[in-house]
């Protein structure tokens, strides 16, 4: 495969360039009989689309999604489902100068060197455009998680380049442009990002994803494992340079008498797997945490070679986001959905029918530790 397929029995073909007439995906292998319309799809588009707050892109991209295949009268058939995004607000010729040389940090120079070319106007195929696509792909996978398991996914910053962002509610994250769990800290991220949008550069941002109510169960033993999947797949997003399940590098003080979650009969009493031990669920929230680089593309001259090697500078101009961690939220629960999915169908396919001899214990006994979303 030639790496833009994700998924083995639920899968996601991604296509298409950030300034191309239209991105999108084929969703294959979605069961039967669950009501799809576009607007549960746009929903979700929606909160990742560029040009909505200051702190992103300006770029105005609608991201309005047409579902060309694979639904009929409001529910999947079990045929693939295409869905097309049109790019309606290219500007290719802010990519004029990036023609002959590599912006540091970017793919630029990676593509090159692997494919001999590249479609240079806004990054091509490189572009986090293209995670568009995934998020609408993950809305299918979320829409269907919930009604079938009862499994929710929400993801927030937990981190904004040097500022750590307390926990305080998931009633806060949808009501500011950060996806902050953390309302009383958005001035403070409001006016760390105006500085560093004036002074031309960019910075990383660390994001916590959880998904709540998965059953014991989902994930392969030895290849496939759930948690390398998961960690596969956040990988797979522009910019993500670290992946943490559970209480990631923190493991490596810890002791086993502190690390073993304890499992008593009202449930687990600690959450420090993240919900996965040997590479399969346990039914606790699985917490998944990502680390995002500064975006490669700043208006600070920088030091490059161009396609002779002769030593270059370059500076990037047009609509960037001075931090794609703000709006790599979405993303990142909808990679956690398209994991959770797949996982799910291929438990259903080879152990459906087994009947463990305990019953499922509770996520977190009651009243001993709460959701565990806590950003360390
Ligand atoms: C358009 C989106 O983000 C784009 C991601 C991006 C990049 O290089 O990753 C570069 C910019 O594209 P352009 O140069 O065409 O304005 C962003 O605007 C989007 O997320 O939908």
């Amino acid at each position: 495969m030639a790496g833009n397929t994700f998924g083995t029995v639920f899968t996601v073909t991604s296509f298409g360039e950030s300034h191309g007439p239209a991105i999108g995906c084929v969703v294959d292998g979605c069961p039967p009989g669950l009501a799809l319309s576009e607007a549960d799809i746009q929903r979700e588009l929606d909160r990742r689309k560029p040009g909505t707050s200051r702190h992103v892109t300006q770029r105005r991209e609608p991201d309005t999604v047409e579902i060309l295949s694979g639904v009929y009268e409001g529910m999947t058939t079990g045929t693939p489902i295409a869905l097309l995004i049109r790019n309606v607000d290219q500007r290719s010729k802010d990519y004029g100068n990036l023609v002959e040389t590599f912006r540091p940090g970017h793919a630029d120079y990676a593509y090159t060197m692997k494919y001999g070319r590249r479609d240079p106007r806004g990054g091509g195929r490189s572009s986090a455009r293209e995670t568009a696509v995934r998020v609408a792909a993950g809305a299918i996978a979320k829409k269907w998680l919930r009604e079938r398991h009862g499994v929710v996914i929400r993801g927030f910053m937990a981190q904004l380049g040097p500022i750590e962002i307390p926990f305080i509610s998931w009633e806060h994250v949808e009501h500011n442009p950060f996806f902050a769990p953390n309302l009383e800290l958005a001035p403070e991220l409001e006016r760390f990002m105006d500085a560093l949008r004036k002074a031309g550069d960019s910075v990383g941002a660390k994001l916590t994803v959880v998904a709540s109510g998965v059953p014991p169960g989902w994930g392969e033993p030895v290849f496939g494992r759930l948690d390398a999947e998961i960690a596969a797949a956040m990988m797979s997003i522009n910019a993500v340079k670290g992946v943490e399940i559970g209480d990631g590098f923190a493991v490596v003080t810890q002791r086993g008498s502190e690390h073993g979650d304890e499992l008593t009969p009202q449930g687990f009493l600690s959450n420090h797997a993240g919900g996965i031990l040997g590479g399969i669920s346990t039914g606790q929230d699985v917490v998944v945490h990502l680390a995002v680089k500064p975006t490669s593309s700043i208006r600070l001259e920088r030091r490059s070679i161009d396609l002779r090697g002769a030593p270059t500078t370059v500076a990037t101009h047009g609509r960037h986001d001075p931090c794609v961690g703000i709006r790599a939220t979405p993303i990142a629960e909808a990679m956690l959905a398209l994991v959770l999915m797949d996982q799910a169908l291929r438990h259903r396919a080879q152990c459906g029918d087994v009947v463990p001899p305990v019953s499922p214990l509770p996520g977190v006994a009651p009243g001993v530790v709460g959701p565990v979303p806590s950003p360390r």
